[in-house]
């Protein structure tokens, strides 16, 4: 067997101290290894050009390495105070928005450019879209509860109560939450402390990640942007329930958000994967509603506890219009056509579709059963006819439905992070429609679906860069594909 040559610049699990130079697509900064052998490349997640970083180095090859950040030694000049806790949500809130965009909009584009091999890329952009809110955007959060906290200036674990966010890289302790992180609801950040100590109380334990064990797991709240209201999720294991009153604690919720309360859950999880829901739990209303109504471009959609909804829903209003300005671009494709919206979700991008082009019909697919209930009951809500549903993985369901084939124009596609699987990619391009709009929050799948759409004669006709989630290193893109 041929020896591994040497990696001459660094070695597995050894730390650096390292400048980050420039920015690669998905947060990660570049820093420079140079020594007499040349100049090495070593990425470091979540740091930012002109920050002196401390990382630890978990992969090598022989062109270059990515390191773990373990503490940043100097800010970057372009850095600014917040006044907020600082959280791994939010990498970048440091950053001011401007400069957080320009790092999105080169990085993307040049994934399209490298991957994707689309060389004029920068031609074909429409749009750079912001959020409407760059703070407290987020319609959701879960918290955790721990065993194992972290000290900062000790630079260590201790044993303590806490509820709040992972600490980066070291999945076993929790940190508290003790104020505002700029994301989510100032109300519900601020009183966490209160809830933690309210929590402490009663005598119970909280999580403990390697034992196991524990009573206290998660905290989980989503909110509507439309009523303001809030719905809760407490999630425990079953052990130590006979001595928590549930009824007491939604009574103590209602003392600090009043009528904001729209209902509390309690969720059973006796299983140690580290989720809010366990398969083989329970989930039960303690108090008040067991859904919040959220409205987007006019149409209300009932949000439960697990249903999928779009994080920031100011913003989802924006990228959902560039989708409708896209598909309807061309009205004389969708005009008395079918539209498929394949990946639909809740099928909020179809109703939308719907109400604006009243003699189309709208098909949407999705693989979970419960988003293709939610969606159903959402379009009768709207009042919406002339759409079908269907709860099927795509890539069987065209097999299955061989009358689509030729008779369809215009195509949606909002697939997951992991892109459409090659072999459904061939089943949507079989299905030889003029045009697609493909909607992705990883451009990086798309960017490597491109070029399989741009080999079956698909041409990039423009596409817009929507940064639904400020501070962190996401985009969403919205791409009009066309023959
Ligand atoms: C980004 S979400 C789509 C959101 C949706 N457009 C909306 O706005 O509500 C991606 C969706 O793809 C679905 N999905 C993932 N794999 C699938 C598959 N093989 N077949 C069908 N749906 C799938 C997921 O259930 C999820 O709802």
């Amino acid at each position: 067997m041929p020896r591994r040559e040497r990696n001459k610049f660094v070695k597995r699990g050894q730390i650096i101290e390292i400048s980050i130079e420039d920015y690669a697509f998905g947060g990660k900064g570049i820093g420079r290894i140079r020594n007499e052998h040349g100049e090495f490349v070593v990425f470091v997640p979540n740091t930012l050009p002109g920050q002196l970083v401390k990382a630890q180095i978990k992969k090598s090859s022989k062109k270059y390495a990515e390191g773990k950040l373990l503490e940043i030694l100097k800010s970057s000049e372009d850095e600014i105070e917040v006044p907020y806790q600082d959280i791994p949500g939010a990498p970048y809130i440091q950053l001011p928005i401007e400069k957080q965009h320009q790092y999105k909009k080169q990085s993307t584009l040049e994934l399209f450019k490298r991957i994707g091999k689309v060389a004029d890329i920068e031609e074909k952009l429409d749009e750079f879209v912001s959020s409407p809110n760059t703070f407290h955007y987020r319609n959701k959060m879960e918290y955790g509860f721990s065993a194992i906290g972290y000290d900062r200036e000790l630079k260590t674990d201790v044993d303590e109560f806490t509820l709040g966010f992972k600490r980066r890289g070291l999945w076993w302790c929790g940190e508290n939450l003790n104020k505002d992180s700029g994301l989510f609801d100032k109300q519900v950040e601020d009183n966490l402390k209160n809830i933690r100590e309210y929590c402490q109380k009663s005598g119970l334990p909280p999580w403990h990640g390697p034992k196991k064990e524990g009573f206290f797991r998660y905290f989980v709240v989503r909110k509507s942007y439309k009523t303001n209201r809030l719905l809760f999720n407490l999630v425990t294991t079953s052990n130590g329930l006979d001595q928590f009153h549930l009824d007491e604690f939604a009574k103590y919720l209602v003392e600090i958000f009043e009528e904001r309360v729209a209902g509390l859950f309690h969720t059973i999880n006796d299983e140690i994967g580290d989720r809010t829901i366990a398969t083989s739990g329970s989930i039960n209303l303690v108090y008040g509603d067991d859904k919040i109504v959220e409205e987007l471009l006019g149409l209300n959609f009932e949000i439960s506890m697990k249903s999928f909804f779009q994080t920031n829903p100011k913003c989802a209003e924006k990228l959902y219009s560039k989708v409708i300005d896209y598909a309807l671009e061309n009205k004389a494709s969708i005009d008395n056509n079918i539209v498929l919206d394949l990946f639909c979700g809740t099928g909020t991008i179809g109703q939308i579709l719907a109400s604006k082009a009243h003699n189309a019909q709208i098909v949407g697919v999705d693989i979970v059963a419960s988003a293709i209930e939610d969606a159903k009951e959402n379009a009768k809500r709207n009042k919406i006819d002339d759409l079908k549903f269907f709860a099927a993985d795509v890539g069987k369901f065209l097999t299955e439905h061989p009358e689509y084939y030729n008779k369809i124009r215009t195509i949606i596609l909002d697939p997951a992070r992991a892109g459409i699987a090659p072999k459904t990619l061939k089943k949507i391009i079989n299905l030889n429609a003029e045009r697609l709009v493909y909607v992705s929050c990883n451009p990086a799948t798309q960017a490597r679906d491109t070029e399989q759409l741009m080999l079956a004669g698909y041409k990039i006709k423009k596409l817009s860069l929507v940064d639904q989630f400020p501070h962190t290193a996401h985009i969403e893109t919205v791409v009009l594909f066309e023959k």
